[in-house]
């Protein structure tokens, strides 16, 4: 180590950005980890295949660099090399290597074939008592098994304070050494001094800055503050691992879980969407395994529930964190044995050939600690966790979206003229603040095209949205955020104005599908029943009327937006998406 040590400073200090970093480490790793096999009994056996650095600060994945050893025998050692090769080729370690290195705090190494996993120091035995093995998952072994890794060493890679950031996993292929650690005990000490310390660059150099990934149709837009974590996503897309996406409400998550879909080799299957904020706890079961005609009280029909739809592609399951405990034990057992029962055919057990994408806009593991979450589920669907960023932590990308989102309004409305966003509401926007993210500039850019509209005619061929239509925008909603009565003030103002705008009566019955609006919106933010409380209807949940209820309001509701040519809102699409789903 002598020399390693003083080089591998060097070259740490010389990188530049985090990838650099990852190379240069990842290198001395399988140099050392080389040298020891050849001082080793398996030297003629055994072969280093690969290590990876993981950077997962706060439990999200941020950056993932891998490098094979046969990229650093064969090539040359250029950081463009891992350019190439990174993200592209890496291969992952289990969720159960994170939550090992997590608890125990220290190196680990898994014998694949055996199934076990053995962590490096136990510092309450003493030397006789035997070592602790840990079972690894029988599903990860299958997939380190299918890339000839027989032994892996994980090391934590700590950050500020002794905090785990992140994880390295070195893998090897020695049958010979199957049942037996392998290397990984007698090198562990100098490979985690080398991982130490190269952990102040790895977790503190910023990502290169590479040409944005290719944008598409689900992913119109990314910027640079965002290009790092679209290459993990890029990578964990053609896993079929459980993806988790966390990320506040209207960041994006749903869209993203289809640009996985679409990244995936699973792209040709079906991809379904099950939002848990609309199905009663009572139902969950019943959507995600599907049921059989007479299975309960109310089961008319038969229905082939999420799972069956979705297979051979993927499932999105939004909001997890509003799954019954009840429904948390039979996704466990979904996720563990990939069987299920559709309810009501217990005889038939059914094969899930399903990838699983989950979202959560809420900390679950503070759900856990409340004890609203199971850990174990937790654990299971943590395997692959990315935190989308809010929309503020990523300003870069405000006028692109924006632009996009306008675009695709006038395509909606107009197909035939232009529309361009002024500079100076580019800049208003830029400035502003979104706490609704995506969402909540999508509606701002929607309501100042119809002021714009409303300005400049429908029939000029060259919109503009200026400065002072977003000004506008943005005041209707300042006031939303304040007063009720003024925002029901510009409620029968907008009224008005589309009655106008059109040239023909907008019937004032229209008007009452306020009621359908409001449901819909309480239901999507605290559930049906709920929602019924919060409206001073608790007597219809009573009398298990509220569902019909809700159903008559947002027919309403959606009939104003057929009237007046508008999408209905995601609010009201999600309410009547359930109610047809029953
Ligand atoms: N790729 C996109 N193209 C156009 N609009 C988008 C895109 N992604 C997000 N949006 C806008 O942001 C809104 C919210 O997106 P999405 O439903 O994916 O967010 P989310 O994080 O899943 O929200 P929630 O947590 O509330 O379910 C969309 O309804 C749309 O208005």
């Amino acid at each position: 180590m002598s020399k390693e040590l003083p080089a591998l400073v060097e070259a740490l200090y010389a990188a530049s950005h985090f990838e650099q970093a990852a190379f240069v480490t990842l290198r001395a790793l399988l140099r050392r980890a080389e040298q020891a096999l050849g001082a080793s009994g398996f030297a003629r056996q055994g072969r280093l295949l690969r290590g990876t650095v993981h950077l997962r600060p706060g439990d999200a994945y941020r950056r993932l660099v891998a490098l094979d050893q046969e990229a650093l025998e064969g090539r040359p050692l250029a950081p463009a090399a891992l350019r190439e090769e990174g993200p592209q080729v890496a291969l992952l370690a289990s969720a159960s290597s994170w939550r090992a290195v997590v608890a125990h705090g220290c190196a680990l190494s898994i014998d694949v074939g055996l199934g076990t996993l053995q962590p490096h120091q136990e510092p309450s035995l003493s030397l006789s008592a035997p070592r602790l093995t840990v079972p690894f998952p029988q599903d990860s072994q299958q997939r380190l098994l299918s890339r000839q890794a027989t032994h892996v060493c994980v090391l934590p890679l700590r950050g500020a304070g002794g905090r785990i950031d992140g994880m390295v996993a070195l893998e090897a292929s020695c049958m010979a050494a199957i049942g037996q650690e392998f290397i990984w005990r007698e090198v562990s000490t100098p490979l985690q001094l080398i991982v130490d310390v190269a952990a102040p660059f790895l977790t503190g150099l910023p990502s290169h800055a590479e040409a944005p990934p290719e944008t598409d149709e689900y992913l119109p837009v990314v910027g640079a503050s965002m290009a790092s974590l679209v290459g993990v996503l890029r990578v964990f897309a053609r896993q079929d691992e459980t993806l988790l996406l966390s990320g506040p409400t209207g960041a994006g998550k749903s869209r993203l879980a289809r640009w996985c879909h679409e990244h995936s080799s699973r792209q040709k299957g079906p991809f379904e969407s099950l939002d848990l904020m609309v199905v009663p706890e009572e139902l969950q079961m019943g959507e995600l395994f599907g049921w059989r005609k007479g299975a309960f009280t109310g089961a008319v029909r038969d229905n082939p529930g999420f799972l069956a739809r979705s297979q051979g592609g993927t499932l999105f399951i939004d909001e997890i964190d509003k799954l019954s405990l009840k429904a948390q034990a039979g996704l466990l057992h979904l996720l563990e044995e990939r069987t299920y029962r559709t309810l009501g055919d217990a005889a038939n057990t059914q094969r899930a050939h399903v990838r699983f994408i989950i979202g959560t806009n809420v900390d679950l593991h503070e759900a856990v600690r409340r004890g609203t979450f199971r850990e174990d589920l937790y654990y299971r669907i943590n395997v692959l966790p990315v935190r989308i960023p809010s929309l503020d932590e990523r300003r870069d990308e405000i006028s692109a979206w924006a632009r996009h989102m306008l675009a695709r309004h006038h395509a909606e409305k107009n197909p035939e003229g232009t529309v361009r966003l002024s500079p100076e509401a580019a800049l208003r926007l830029e400035r502003g603040a979104w706490p609704g993210n995506l969402r909540q500039l999508d509606n701002i850019i929607r309501r100042a095209y119809t002021l714009a509209l409303v300005q400049q005619g429908e029939s000029r061929q060259a919109l503009e949205l200026g400065e002072a239509h977003v000004q506008q925008a943005l005041s209707y909603e300042e006031v939303s955020q304040g007063s009720l009565v003024e925002a029901m003030c510009q409620a029968a103002r907008a009224f008005v104005m589309e009655a106008q705008r059109r040239g023909a009566p907008l019937d004032i019955d229209l008007a009452e599908s306020l009621r359908g609006f409001v449901l819909a919106e309480a239901v999507q933010q605290v559930g049906r029943e709920e929602a019924f409380r919060l409206v001073g209807r608790e007597s219809l949940v009573k009398s298990r009327n509220h569902l019909k209820a809700l159903r008559q309001e947002v027919k309403k509701a959606e009939a104003l937006c057929a009237e007046v040519g508008q999408a209905p809102p995601s609010s009201l699409a999600q309410a009547a998406a359930a109610e047809e789903r029953r």
